[in-house]
Formats: structure tokens, sequence, C-alpha cells
């Protein structure tokens, strides 16, 4: 398989992994990742996952595949907790609320060709005392991550409802990556 995973992450390779699609080459992607003024959150994940893709040297038969995961509180993009005190600035901010998580994918087939698709999904988090997000924080989960959480662990028995994609939530919607990686010629179990 000429598949080029352009991630840093070691979460895209697993959710990958899932479904039998294993990359000939994994390559992280070095792009800024600021925001532009008033840049619209699914305009942003689209951008920025467009942008990982074609930030990746590629040879003629090999396809490219990368993707960006956003929080998004109504039209704000939510930055990623890099800090403590951003992550509990976070979670008290998505605590007892619904907020959006776009996550885009771009593939870049042998044809040079840029597809594209974005999941995008509600999730409502419980409300959160300020004894769990300090409990949360502890635990050293979600730290540098989207949002300030990870669903795939503790943070998922935050989750009231989901509705959308699990596994974009936690970095590559599968049901569209499958779909891209397939329209531009892999075929996949
Ligand atoms: C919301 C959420 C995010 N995340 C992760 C997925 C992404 O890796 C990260 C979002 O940042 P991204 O910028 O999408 O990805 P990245 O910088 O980690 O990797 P890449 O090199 O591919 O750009 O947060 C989880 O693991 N679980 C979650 O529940």
């Amino acid at each position: 398989m000429n598949l080029v995973l352009a991630s840093s992450s070691p979460r895209r390779r697993d959710l990958l992994a899932r479904i039998g699609a294993v990359p000939a080459r994994v390559v992280p992607p070095d792009i800024d990742e600021s925001p532009r003024r008033d840049e619209a959150p699914r305009a942003y994940a689209l951008r920025l996952a467009i942008a990982k893709a074609q930030a990746v040297p590629r040879a003629g038969d090999e396809i490219v595949l990368a993707g960006d995961t956003t929080i998004a509180l109504g039209r704000r993009i939510l930055p990623p907790a890099d800090t403590l005190d951003i992550q509990r600035d976070l979670l008290g901010r998505l605590s007892g609320r619904r907020h959006h998580c776009l996550s885009a994918i771009c593939v870049i087939g042998t044809d040079g060709k840029a597809r594209t698709r974005v999941a995008d999904t509600v999730v409502a988090f419980k409300r959160l005392t300020p004894q769990e997000i300090e409990r949360y924080l502890d635990c050293g989960e979600g730290l540098g991550k989207a949002g300030g959480y990870a669903i795939q662990g503790r943070a998922e028995a935050f989750v009231r409802f989901l509705s959308g994609s699990h596994s974009g939530v936690v970095g590559l919607p599968l049901f569209e990556t499958r779909a891209l990686l397939e329209s531009a010629g892999i075929v996949l179990g």
C-alpha cells in the first residue's frame, strides 16, 4: 500500500489500523496551526487537514492522508490544552454544554487531487463539579489535546450524549476515511 500518513498522532495510526490500512510511511507535518481572524471552525479544520496533507512530499505513486480535529463552542475554536490552566478553563467551558468536534480529513491521490471530508460530531458533557475537573486534570489525560479532553479515556464518562463520529472525536473519522481512501484507489477489506 503506497499510503503516507501525514501525522504525528499515534491515535491516527491506531485508528487507521482498525480499518486495515497500514501506511508505508508516517511523516509528521510541520505547519502553522494558528486560526485566522474570524475563521469558522469547520473551515479551519478543513484548511489544516489540507495543509498537513500538502506539507508532506509525495512520490508519484503515493497517496497522502492527513486529519485535523478541532473543538468548537458555537463559532469559537477552542485551543488545545497546552497547560493545566488552559485545560481547567476549557473543561469549565465544556461543562454542562454541547460542543462540536470537527474532524476533517484530506486525501491526496496519485492524480494529485485533494479530496476532503468533515465529520461534525455533537458532544454533550455532563455538568462537571470543580472537584471532577481537578481529578481529571490530575489523571493527566487530555493535556495537549483539542478541547482538553480525550474521549478514548476517562472523559468518555463525561459524555451524556454524542451524535456523529466517535472515531472522529478520537482523531480520524473512519467512515469518511474509508470512503476517501477507496475513492483514491486503496482497497480495504
Ligand atoms: C477531542 C479529542 C482530541 N484528541 C486528540 C486527537 C488529535 O491528535 C488532537 C487534536 O489535534 P490535531 O491538531 O488534530 O492533531 P495532532 O497535532 O495531535 O497530530 P497531527 O500531527 O496529525 O496534526 O487531539 C483525542 O485524542 N481525543 C479526544 O477526545
